[in-house]
């Protein structure tokens, strides 16, 4: 699991910390941490340190002090270490530390453009005191490197994303590593700055991270933490224990998304599905999957609301599912049929656009501060929220913090993929999970299934390997077990 917390937070902790150790020594083992990163990543691209050259991007702020005193490190193990000053005034301490280790200080130059030698470039302009975006001169620069393909280590994140929502409204630093410390941030986590950061490493530099109860936080799956928490049946699992879901989804005029949540729901596991949607949709799934069940009875769970296009009786399907105390998924065209107040065991499945609906917000609001929707969205509706894209979010009314499922490849982005992610998320409701569970699981599996499998693979296909997943990752939580 991946922790990370916005910019106020971290300062706290980093407040909290410095009452016991002074100032001064956080940054120093920021510094240390970061000139070992960017020493390993030498030794990976040249081979060496000795006679490598590297730039130190700097800002005014502490980031360029992180910067300025790793490269006073590296200069004092034979690195050829200059330091450009591209916004402001670099941090003082830093740059006496830099140059009396024999690095150098040079201005930005006018058309942007290093000259020189350069094995490697340090993005230490902006950090967590950055708003986003870049100076014009500075987003010249940032390209100018994009395009001669130096390797990039930012410091704590690429400078111009936004920390705290992971946006990239305006121009920004590329990097191949970014150097993180005490604890990631949500940018780390989320896209499109997430996309910009590459491997992210994690520096300890002794920060007491341990509260999460505060609505500050992200938890971000992995892919070990999937394998470790989903709900694998042992021996004594009947149908009831691996969950009985009833799905009423699709419509004589979309009927493929019945289909296709029948396909999640099956793939995921489900001890029995029980279709209740539209005629046309029941007659192809009774031709594709012979298992699935056509009569009323005993269900676990509910999935409503995938490709039920305009339905009259739309309102009064929720009513009743809801009258039934039992949990639902409500997907699609299902959400604009909500009560003012729904359960939290009920997972709202909405993309941008539906979200927006939702909160009588334009698109351009959710897309903005992902965040800061899905959290509005738990809030006001009860339920728990799946806000789904190329982050794809999880923030329910029983905590705190914003569950991240695991990222998977861009092509999963297709219709249909809800769809099956709908059936799957019904399927673990059914099984007992939290609806918030239910949905980082979902989420994650379908990612992980689309990350080891060359797509694109369209959502039915992508589905019916789902099995092939489980067995692996329940493999990987027997191996996780024997190794605890
Ligand atoms: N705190 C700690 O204990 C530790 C912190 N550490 C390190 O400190 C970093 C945070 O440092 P920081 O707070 O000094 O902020 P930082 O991002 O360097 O710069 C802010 C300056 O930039 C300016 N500015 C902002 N945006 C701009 C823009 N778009 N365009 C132009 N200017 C812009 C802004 O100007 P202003 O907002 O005042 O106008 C201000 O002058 C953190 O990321 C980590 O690396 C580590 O050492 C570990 C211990
Ligand atoms: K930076």
């Amino acid at each position: 699991m991946i922790t990370a917390a916005t910019a106020d937070t971290v300062r706290e902790l980093e407040r909290r910390t410095m009452l016991d150790v002074g100032d001064e020594v956080l940054m120093q083992r920021a510094a240390a941490g970061l000139a070992a990163a960017v020493a390993a990543e030498l030794r990976r691209c040249a081979g060496r340190l000795h006679g490598t050259a590297v730039t130190v991007l700097v800002g005014p702020g502490d980031n360029g002090g992180d910067a300025l005193f790793a490269g006073a490190r590296l200069a004092a193990r034979g690195v050829a270490v200059r330091a450009v000053a591209c916004l402001g005034r670099p941090h003082a301490a830093g740059l006496a530390a830099l140059l009396a280790a024999g690095g150098r200080l040079e201005d930005l130059p006018d058309d942007g453009r290093l000259r020189g030698p350069v094995t490697l470039v340090v993005d230490g302009v902006l950090g967590i005191g950055g708003r986003p975006g870049l100076p014009e001169a500075v987003a010249r620069l940032a390209a100018a490197v994009d395009d001669a393909g130096w390797p990039v280590v930012a410091v704590d994140l690429p400078s111009g994303i936004d920390a705290d929502t992971g946006a990239a409204p305006g121009a920004a630093f590329r990097a191949d590593r970014t150097v993180t410390f005490g604890v990631h941030k949500p940018g780390h986590l989320l896209e499109p700055a997430r996309g910009r950061c590459g491997a992210v490493d994690l520096v300890d530099i002794g920060l007491q991270v341990t509260s999460d109860e505060d609505g500050g936080w992200l938890h971000g799956l992995e892919e070990d933490d999937l394998a470790r928490a989903w709900p694998y049946p042992g021996p004594a699992s009947d149908k009831y224990a691996r969950g009985v879901v009833g799905l009423d989804a699709g419509s004589d005029e979309y009927p493929g998304a019945g289909v296709l949540a029948t396909y999640g729901a099956v793939h995921a596991g489900a001890g029995m599905v029980r279709f209740l949607g539209a005629d046309r949709p029941a007659d192809l799934v009774r031709g594709l999957l012979p298992n699935v069940v056509f009569s009323p009875g005993r269900v676990q769970a509910h999935l409503l609301g995938s490709g039920w296009g305009d339905r009259p009786d739309g309102a009064d399907a929720v009513a009743a599912a809801l009258d039934t105390g039992l949990p639902a998924v409500v997907d699609a065209d299902g959400l604009r049929f909500l009560p003012d107040h729904l359960p939290a065991g009920w997972l709202l499945t909405p993309h941008a656009g539906e979200l927006a609906r939702l909160l009588d917000r334009d698109r351009g609001w959710v897309t903005a501060d992902p965040l800061r929707a899905v959290r509005e969205a738990a809030a006001r509706t009860g339920a728990t929220v799946l806000l789904k894209g190329a982050s794809q979010l999880v923030a329910t009314p029983e905590h705190g913090w914003v569950g991240v499922a695991v990222p998977g490849p861009a092509w999963t982005a297709q219709a249909g993929s809800g769809d099956v992610l709908g059936g799957i998320c019904a399927t673990l409701l059914a099984a007992g999970l939290p609806a918030w569970q239910a949905a980082l699981l979902g989420a994650s599996v379908q990612a992980v299934t689309a990350r080891h499998h060359p797509g694109p693979l369209p959502p039915h296909a992508l589905a019916e390997r789902l099995p092939e997943t489980l067995g692996r990752l329940e493999a990987r939580s027997r191996a996780l077990g024997a190794t605890r």
